[in-house]
């Protein structure tokens, strides 16, 4: 099965957490991080800021890594990093996605996941409790 290399954005700003809802594809109309895949030659951490420019034209800075997550869909295996990140510059605009809001890490449950990210947000419940 084929592997995809993914980066993604876990955006906080206060006690808040930016959170997008996928416009198109498979997994259409569900909640993701924003990010996308690793391109050939690309360090993680210059995909990311790349594709958070491109999908909603912010400026980010990475503050820490998360975790990896592994997870198994019916046609490819996903292989996603997750940063925690800060907007520096931009103005939100929704280049790749139907809609964004930030929710508090109790209202994450509220919304309707891409499966691998409850495997984030689970990494993000068990990092607040310590
Ligand atoms: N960006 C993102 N992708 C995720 C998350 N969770 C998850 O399972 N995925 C999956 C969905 C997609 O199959 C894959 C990322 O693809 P993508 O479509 O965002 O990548 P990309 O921006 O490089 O897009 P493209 O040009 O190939 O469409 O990872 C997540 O939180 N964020």
């Amino acid at each position: 099965m084929k592997t995809i290399e993914v980066v993604a954005a876990i955006i906080k700003h206060d006690d808040k957490i930016l959170t997008t809802r996928r416009s198109y594809g498979e997994f259409e109309n569900m909640w993701e991080f924003p990010g996308g895949k690793v391109e050939a030659g690309e360090t993680q951490e210059k995909a990311l800021i790349r594709e958070i420019k491109e999908e909603l034209e912010l400026d980010i800075d990475i503050t820490n890594y998360l975790t990896t997550v592994d997870y198994d869909y019916p046609n490819f295996h996903l292989t996603m990093h997750c940063f925690i990140c800060t907007i520096c510059g931009g103005k939100m605009h929704l280049n790749a996605h139907n809609d964004a809001k930030w929710s508090t890490l109790e209202e994450l449950d509220e919304l309707n996941w891409v499966p691998a990210d409850v495997l984030v947000i689970e990494k993000l419940k068990s990092d607040n409790n310590q």
